[in-house]
């Protein structure tokens, strides 16, 4: 450990938070906005239900003349698009089908079940009662109604009202730009064959596939070799080109290697922290260069995934003005025993599943080196320990973050 205290996740994290806000908004389409951050209010532009209607197949009648054992004529049929003009008088009915517009003077619906039919007479069987399987106008939604608040992200079900409401164009963030660049005379990108002492490059993918399920926009800035010149270049390509957040990999620890702060320190980066006192991930760096964010992540891929689950997801969200930022911290029963912790905020991972009870279950990883993917990828939660957290027997509760959570 160093001399000096590292600073906490929470604390860190709340320095990558710190004066995040929507980076701008654009209209798009209705059906292009899946996923997408509403940044104004969707209001209805129309009326739902616009016109009272059936919910049922049977007549539109007046409950009053329309009990058990009377006899009503049929004047005229209503169907869903087809619209019955003439208003209903005492002891008449109009044939209606579901979502057919009820006709004036009509306010309730006999179901077919519940009448038989003879000709243009119409015997009631069960009586009905006033308002019985009517959509009023209105029922759903009314124009004006704010329906979605912003800050909201739009899922499939919002897109449909969207639709229904008659916005044909939805205000929405700008999606946050990322620029992930990996670092590293070891590696090669994917599909190359790696050479004696080289491996294959998985950050960049990781990470871009994270930013974009996160609904930022992610441009793979690709490998730059352990060079101080090739890694200032890429840098300052990220900041002149306007990215909102530059994520490096590699190169942040203590090695002769480790070039990532040197490198953004000398093309003028306000350095705001390097270390926290968290495992996986400690050599994290965060500053700013120009108007552009830069996260140094740890080379090994289970350090960068979890810091970018932990602080870029976050930060990205931010960025998106959405209303809720953090992920949501559960409880779970851990299914074995656990070791005393140290000093270091605790990231393990695991499985997280529910007995036969519906109780959640946390299944620590045997195996918790930061070099393996394959344990990562067999995730789905995070077991967070604070530190100095003492032995946990099993069965006993501990918190729980979910890895698969993009709401
Ligand atoms: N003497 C010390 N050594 C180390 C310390 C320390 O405090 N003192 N910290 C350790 C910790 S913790 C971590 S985490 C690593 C992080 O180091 P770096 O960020 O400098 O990462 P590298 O050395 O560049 O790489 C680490 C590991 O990950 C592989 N890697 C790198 N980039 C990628 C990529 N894009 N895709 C897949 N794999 C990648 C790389 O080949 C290395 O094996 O430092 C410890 N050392
Ligand atoms: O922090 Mo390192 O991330 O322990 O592997």
């Amino acid at each position: 450990m160093t001399g000096q205290p590292l600073l906490s996740v929470s604390d860190a994290l709340a320095r990558v938070l710190a004066g995040a806000g929507p980076v701008g908004s654009e209209a798009v389409d209705y059906a292009a906005a899946l996923g997408r951050t509403l940044v104004e209010p969707l209001a209805a532009r129309r009326t739902q239900p616009p016109f009272r209607s059936s919910a049922m197949d049977g007549y539109a009648v007046r409950a009053a003349n329309a009990q058990t054992g009377a006899e009503l004529r049929v004047i005229g049929e209503s169907s869903a698009g087809h619209v019955f003009e003439q208003p209903l008088n005492s002891g008449e009915a109009v044939r209606i089908f579901t979502g057919g517009a009820l006709p004036e003077g009509a306010d309730a619906i006999l179901i077919q079940e519940n009448a038989k039919r003879d000709a243009d007479r119409v015997r009631v069987l069960t009586g009905v009662t006033e308002g019985q399987f009517v959509r009023a106008e209105g029922l759903d939604f009314r124009s004006g109604d704010v329906l979605v608040e912003p800050g909201q992200r739009l899922s499939p079900r919002m897109v449909g009202l969207a639709a229904a409401t008659g916005n044909v164009q939805v205000h929405v963030a700008r999606k946050p730009c990322v620029a992930v660049l990996s670092t590293g005379d070891e590696l090669v990108p994917p599909g190359a064959e790696p050479r004696r002492g080289q491996i294959t490059a998985s950050n960049n993918s990781a990470l871009c596939a994270l930013v974009e399920a996160a609904g930022g926009e992610a441009t793979d800035f690709g490998i730059a070799a352990d060079d101080l010149d090739t890694i200032r270049a890429a840098c300052r390509r990220a900041r002149d080109e306007g990215f909102d957040v530059l994520v490096t990999t590699g190169g942040a620890s203590v090695g002769d290697h480790d070039l990532i702060r040197p490198a953004l320190a000398a093309e003028g980066m306000t350095l705001d922290f390097w270390r926290i006192a968290m495992r996986p991930g400690r050599p994290m760096m965060f500053g700013t260069l120009g108007g552009m964010r830069t996260l140094g992540l740890p080379g090994n891929p289970v350090s960068a995934h979890v810091c970018a689950w932990l602080f870029l997801v976050p930060l990205v969200r931010a960025l998106l003005g959405r209303r809720e930022i953090h992920h949501r911290l559960e409880r779970a029963q851990l299914s074995i025993a656990l070791p005393a912790n140290d000093w270091r905020e605790d990231y393990v991972r695991g499985r997280l599943t529910f007995d036969s009870h519906g109780v959640p279950v946390a299944s620590p990883a045997q195996k918790q080196d930061s070099s393996m993917l394959r344990v990562l990828a067999d995730s789905n939660c995070l077991i967070v320990r604070a530190a100095n957290e003492g032995p946990q027997p099993a069965g006993s509760v501990c918190r729980v973050l979910r890895l698969t959570d993009f709401d």
